[in-house]
Parts: structure tokens; sequence; C-alpha cells
């Protein structure tokens, strides 16, 4: 079940462990949530639109804990650089997300990586959640739509935190999971 089911299952769980982890990003996203929504329980489609915070921690989260930590494609022909160097057609290269997203950036959490100024000079090969080129994603703006859904619905009702007991485990295997699971408290909100 890669998918559109095992990845988006890995996007929100590792969303709300962040957000859980983040109180004061976790609080902003909902008041942004309830600024949207009034006295409304469930979504419009134009409300998806608007969740401008909330699209920034969600890319944030993707970045730091990609679903698919890598993925890999076999060249049609060999390819051969400016520099000289040249890669066979049979060798299988594998463009390891995780590694590219973690490193290339700090490992902190911070959402406003994410907002228009900050990338608007950003090559658009930075960040590869859903893959690029033309074997990316076909599902990239579904799996946002339900990411916003869900962590809309989930903090309109409750206040996440941490278990610090039971710290998630993470396993970049096809997907991103974590060995342990991931062990969250929830509080009604109202
Ligand atoms: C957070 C959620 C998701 C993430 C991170 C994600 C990520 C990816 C990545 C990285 C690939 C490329 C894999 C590769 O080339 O080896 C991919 C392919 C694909 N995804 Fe997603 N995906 C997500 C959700 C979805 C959803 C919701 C759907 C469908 C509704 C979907 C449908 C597909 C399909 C059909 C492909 C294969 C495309 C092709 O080979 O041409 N994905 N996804």
């Amino acid at each position: 079940m890669f998918e559109g089911h095992d990845t988006t299952a890995s996007g929100i769980s590792w969303l709300l462990y962040c957000l859980a982890s983040h109180p004061e990003h976790q609080a902003r996203c909902r008041e942004e949530i309830q600024g949207i929504l009034g006295h409304r329980e469930t979504l419009q489609w134009e409300d998806l639109g608007k969740m401008t915070y909330s699209t920034m921690c969600i890319r944030e989260s993707l970045r730091l804990y990609p679903p698919v930590p890598g993925v890999s494609r076999q060249l049609s022909k060999p390819i051969t650089f400016p520099d000289g160097r040249t890669l066979p057609e049979v060798l299988c290269s594998l463009t390891n997300c995780f590694f590219l997203l973690r490193i290339l950036h700090l490992q902190v959490f911070d959402p406003l990586r994410f907002s228009p100024e900050n990338i608007s000079g950003r090559h658009s090969h930075a960040f590869l959640p859903f893959s690029a080129g033309m074997r990316n994603c076909i599902g990239q703006q579904f799996a946002m739509n339900e990411m916003k859904v869900a962590l809309a619905l989930t903090l309109l009702r409750f206040e996440l935190s941490p278990d610090p007991t039971k710290p998630p485990c993470k396993i970049p295997h096809i997907i991103l999971r974590s060995k342990n699971g991931i062990h969250l408290y929830l509080k009604k909100v109202r």
C-alpha cells in the first residue's frame, strides 16, 4: 500500500508528533484553523487554501520526516557531466531524500523556512518529499489536502503532547516509520 495510504499515514503521524513536540506552533495552527472556521466544525474546500501557517508546518514536517525517505532510478542511457565524469546506464541511482532534506537544512522544526519570502529564491528541487520529474507523486495535492483536513479536525478537538518516556525511533524503510510507534497524549480542547 505504498501510494496514497502508508505514505499519508506516515506523513500525518509525524506531523502530529512535530506539533505535539512544538506547542507554540501547534497553538498557532489551532488559532489559524479556528479563525478560518469560526463556529463551523467541518471544513469547506475553500478553507484549505487559507491554512497558510498550517501548510508551512506540514512542509516542515515533511522536510524533517519525509514519508518516502528515498527514491531510486535506473538510467536509460549513460550521462556525462560537464566535468567529464559519467554515470553508466546500468547504475541504479538512489536519491536519498531523507539524507538530503536533513543535511541541507538545520535539524530544528522551523515552519518559517517555508514562508513565501524564504522560498522565493530557493531551487525547486531543494525540497523533494514528493520526488520530482516525470515520475513524481501524482497524489501530492491530494495528500497535502488530506494532511490539512486531518490536522485541522484533530487540533480543533485536541491539544497534543508527546509521551517523553516513549520517543519515536525512526526507521527509514520504504516508508519512514517509528520502530516503537508514535505515542502522544490527547487533551480535549473544549
Ligand atoms: C504524504 C503523502 C505522500 C508522499 C510523501 C508521497 C511521496 C511519493 C514519492 C516520493 C513518489 C515517487 C516514488 C518513486 O519514484 O519511487 C510517489 C509516487 C506516487 N504516488 Fe505518492 N506520496 C504521497 C501520497 C500519495 C497519494 C495520496 C496518492 C494517491 C492518491 C499517491 C500516489 C502516487 C502514485 C500513483 C505514485 C507513482 C507515480 C509514478 O510512478 O508515475 N501518493 N509518491
